[in-house]
């Protein structure tokens, strides 16, 4: 029976899981999970790119003590991020994280040079202040030019450890420098960020094999023999293919770090009101697009829990924010200054006091407020792609690490006033390991691998309850978000 193992590395922790199929079941194994997560220097952000190589290493020799002897290997990881390499393969600076301040006028910069709709319209991808574009737009130009291939994480990644050089495409999307038409980088953007097309390698496929780990590490380590199969290295694009959506007109809710909502579509929605509202079209994998936009997520409560010195789990805190009366505190979860402030507490605590609200105070009241305001969110995006998307959506599957949160999932499904079909929890690397097995013949396609997985994991449904003035709740939300409330 064939072994596959994924590689996932989210922003706050990464893993390797191991995947098999046998008798119409797909079994998942943890094998390995270690922390991730930015670190300052000299008043910058970056990640850890040698510690996590470390840790992937760690890994697979837990991997090999398991007895696993041989496996296929799949990579994914946050988007947006990248290592310059110079023509002898060495790294040539830290790898930036999104979360750097570097790039926050960016966006207003680019604007007085080129159209922001004009941008939209080709590349069909939201504004974020950190993406690719505008991290090499700020980037310092003399390294840039030193650059022999600039390399997504991931593809990094694959890099180190295979040799083999790729730009896989749902990752390459996140860059917002992907045009539509050509589905290629596009000439323009990357002249307007002083970048030549070959220092990006030629788009990859998902499900394209790669051979084998480098010799040398195979001879350091006592790893299984991998083979490695580009899967869809973005992680998002990863946890949406492990979304076992088999009903007609799905959305989904990845619930990690970052909330992503959205829909899979066969094809780019890219118009004006996309554009007004903010929408993208990340590229997924088997020729769809993942129509989707980023809510801040459990970032919020990540960083209110480090600021409580950890002592809370996730677990306690949504003890006690069960505790806590709801919808007395509310924020506009995805305004920039939650976006990397120095104390989340203060922040939250400054926001809700300048919108003329009660201001919150434990541990409770923190967490009440940002599940609160997180459903709320999530209710005003369904509204907005079933808008955008011109048809009803009749249900909503979460998966990630915020499945564990079942009162987020139970309020979620409450506010949005939907069925919240809640699981599995390791979609990414479900999606990822989907990959490696249609790749080696396992699984058909994508339809297929969705039913097994629906067979195959615990899926919760929470069903919608009335809640008590919520259009008066949503109003005030409403406003909140446009900014109108409390000045
Ligand atoms: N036991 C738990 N109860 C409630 N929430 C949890 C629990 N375990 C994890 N979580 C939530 O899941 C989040 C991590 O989700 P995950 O998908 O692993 O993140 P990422 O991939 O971005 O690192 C945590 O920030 C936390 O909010
Ligand atoms: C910065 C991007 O929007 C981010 O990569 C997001 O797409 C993502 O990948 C979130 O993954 P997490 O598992 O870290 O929430
Ligand atoms: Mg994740």
């Amino acid at each position: 029976m064939k072994k596959h193992i994924a590689v996932d590395i989210g922003a706050s922790s990464g893993r390797l899981v191991v995947g098999t199929y046998e008798n119409g079941k797909i079994f998942l194994k943890e094998i390995y999970r270690f922390p991730n997560g930015i670190e300052e220097r000299n008043d910058n952000y970056f990640w850890n790119i040698e510690k996590l190589i470390a840790e992937m290493i760690n890994g697979l020799e837990a991997a090999k003590k398991e007895g696993i002897n041989e496996c296929t290997l799949g990579i994914d990881t946050w988007g947006v991020d990248y290592a310059l390499i110079d023509v002898a393969s060495n790294r040539i600076q830290e790898i930036y994280a999104y979360r750097d301040e570097r790039t926050q006028s960016a966006i207003q910069n680019v604007k007085k040079q080129k159209s922001l709709k004009d941008i939209y319209k080709k590349i069909g991808i939201q504004f974020l202040s950190f993406n690719t574009l505008f991290q090499l737009y700020v980037h310092d130009k003399k390294e840039l030019a030193k650059a022999h291939k600039i390399l997504l994480v991931p593809d990094y990644l694959y890099y180190r450890l295979s040799s083999k050089l790729i730009s896989e495409k749902t990752n390459a999307s996140t860059t917002q420098l992907l045009n539509l038409e050509t589905k290629d980088y596009d000439e323009e953007l990357l002249q307007l960020i002083g970048v030549k097309r070959e220092q990006f390698e030629t788009l990859t496929e998902p499900g394209e094999s790669l051979g084998p780990i480098k010799e040398s590490i195979r001879k350091k380590y006592d790893i299984p023999q991998c083979e490695f199969i580009c899967v869809a290295t973005h992680d998002t694009a990863s946890a949406v293919l492990g979304v076992p959506g088999t009903e007609k007109n799905f959305a989904y809710l990845c619930s990690g770090t970052w909330s992503l909502m959205g829909v899979e579509n066969k094809s780019p929605i890219a118009n004006e009101q996309s554009y007004n509202m903010n929408y993208t079209n990340e590229w997924g994998a088997y020729g769809t697009y993942r129509f989707l936009k980023n809510i801040m997520g459990l970032w919020l409560i990540q960083e209110v829990r480090r600021q409580l010195e950890k002592e809370y789990s996730f677990a306690d805190l949504v003890t006690e924010a069960k505790k806590i009366k709801p919808f007395q505190f509310l924020i506009d979860c995805n305004d920039e200054c939650f976006l990397k402030p120095e104390n989340m507490v203060t922040e939250v605590q400054r926001y809700c006091q300048k919108s003329g609200q009660l201001v919150p105070q434990t541990a409770g009241e923190l967490a009440r407020c940002i599940f609160d305001s997180l459903a709320l969110m999530y209710r005003k995006t369904l509204k907005e792609l079933t808008l955008l998307n011109e048809y009803p959506i009749h249900s909503l599957h979460v998966v990630g690490g915020g499945v564990q949160n079942e009162l987020l999932c139970q309020l979620t499904a409450d506010v949005a006033e939907i069925p919240v079909i809640a699981g599995p929890i390791e979609s990414t690397a479900l999606g990822n390991i989907i990959v490696q097995m249609i790749s080696c013949g396992e699984l058909a396609n994508l339809a297929e691998a969705r039913k097994v997985i629906r067979e195959s994991f615990p899926i919760k449904t929470y069903q919608p309850a009335p809640i008590h003035q919520l259009d008066e709740i949503d109003e005030q939300f409403t406003q909140l978000t446009s900014g109108t409330l409390g000045g």
